[in-house]
């Protein structure tokens, strides 16, 4: 399944218009929902056509895509000297590509009341859990970079399940109405998982795993190269999740020892900034869970009762948005704190892992029912 989706990337997956459909039932144009419900950002993005003007061909553009550039935006935020190095893009092009696409997307001074106002109508994706979802202030935002960390078992590929089904749901139940982008590093994706989860939201469970597009990466360069692919998916239709578990595994076992640190964290930080382009571009969440090694350095041990650090070095601190710190509790309970972000408070909540996906805390007997 996953190879049929990279080597296809758009072709097996649903229209927007079908997606609607597989969500509400109901035959909504897409141009009008798109209008209707777009929050910050998402799906929104210039498509690349409108940058044939002033002497940009069509030929131009197919390199710009064949370069993994498909929207006006990604032009927009390129430096200049990626697309000189582009075959056939000669500076005076990419000097007037770069001029084109400015004036169609914005990347000026705004006033703080109008990126306030932008922010406040930014969607965000229920986690299922209504104390998770209050810890985040709404849930796991659009537009930037999350990450879960913590042992294993701690329910960071669970959340990533049940994100990747409520990020199908209605914008008014907590959903993004886009498909879900599913790269998996270490094998634990279980379709199997997301058909209760469906369930629980009131989802066709065929329509559900048909929205979520899933590849295995099986090496880092593999990992970036997925991202090309993804940026094509996108631009051919609406996604609100990209999902990445985990993050570092790869990394690990394709870099060994400090002599290739330098290296891996160079192609790190390359992963880390496509994954951005890709929250920027498209406003969708990006989601990564990460592994923990023990603390072993300076005095942490000592007042830190459980020394553990997620792995990636500061590439990872400074590229994740929001960092969630996870750790086992009692039973099905498991426990989150934000370790870091730009503005939720340090603080922390219960949440549970059940069969049909994250949620709040049940009393004991009580009906595994919302
Ligand atoms: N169908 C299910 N119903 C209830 N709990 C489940 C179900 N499937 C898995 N779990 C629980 O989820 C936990 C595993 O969580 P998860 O797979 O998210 O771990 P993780 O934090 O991603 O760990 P790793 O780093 O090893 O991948 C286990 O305690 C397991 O019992």
């Amino acid at each position: 399944m996953s190879s049929q989706l990279a080597a296809q990337p758009s072709a097996d997956l649903p229209s927007q218009q079908q997606l609607s459909q597989n969500i509400n039932n109901e035959n909504t144009d897409p141009q009008v929902a798109e209008e209707e419900n777009d929050g910050e950002g998402m799906g929104s993005f210039v498509p690349l056509e409108q940058l044939q003007v002033n002497g940009i061909t069509s030929s131009d553009l197919n390199k710009l895509r064949d370069n993994g550039l498909f929207t006006v935006e990604a032009v927009a935020y390129a430096p200049k000297k990626d697309l000189i190095e582009i075959r056939g893009i000669s500076e005076a092009k990419a000097d007037k590509l770069l001029m084109e696409a400015s004036k169609l997307v914005p990347m000026g001074f705004v006033t703080a009341a109008d990126f306030h106002m932008r922010r406040t109508e930014m969607i965000c994706l229920t986690t299922g859990s209504k104390n998770f979802d209050t810890l985040l202030g709404g849930g796991v935002e659009t537009g930037s970079i999350t990450e879960l960390y913590g042992e294993f078992r701690t329910g960071k590929s669970q959340l990533c399940h049940t994100l990747a089904v409520t990020c199908q749901l209605p914008l008014d139940m907590g959903g993004g109405e886009g498909k879900c982008l599913y790269i998996d590093t270490e094998g634990t994706f279980r379709p199997i998982r997301l058909i209760s989860i469906a369930n629980r939201f009131g989802l066709d469970p065929e329509d559900a795993l048909n929205n979520v597009a899933y590849a295995r990466a099986y090496n880092a360069d593999h990992q970036l190269k997925l991202l090309g692919a993804a940026s094509q998916m996108m631009s051919e239709s609406r996604f609100s999740l990209i999902i990445v578990d985990s993050i570092m595994a790869l990394y690990r076992t394709d870099f060994s020892g400090r002599g290739e640190l330098s290296a891996r964290q160079m192609h790190l930080a390359k992963f880390m900034r496509a994954l951005q382009r890709l929250a920027d571009q498209f406003g969708v969440a990006v989601v990564i869970t990460n592994q923990v090694v023990a603390q072993v350095d300076g005095m942490s041990g000592m007042f830190n009762p459980d020394p553990k650090k997620p792995v990636g070095g500061n590439i990872m601190a400074h590229s994740s948005t929001t960092r969630l710190a996870f750790k086992k509790g009692k039973g099905c309970q498991r426990i989150c704190r934000v370790a870091d972000s730009p503005c939720l408070p340090e603080a922390e909540c219960v949440f549970a892992i059940y069969e049909d996906g994250i949620g709040d805390p049940r009393e004991e007997g009580e009906e595994e029912q919302d």
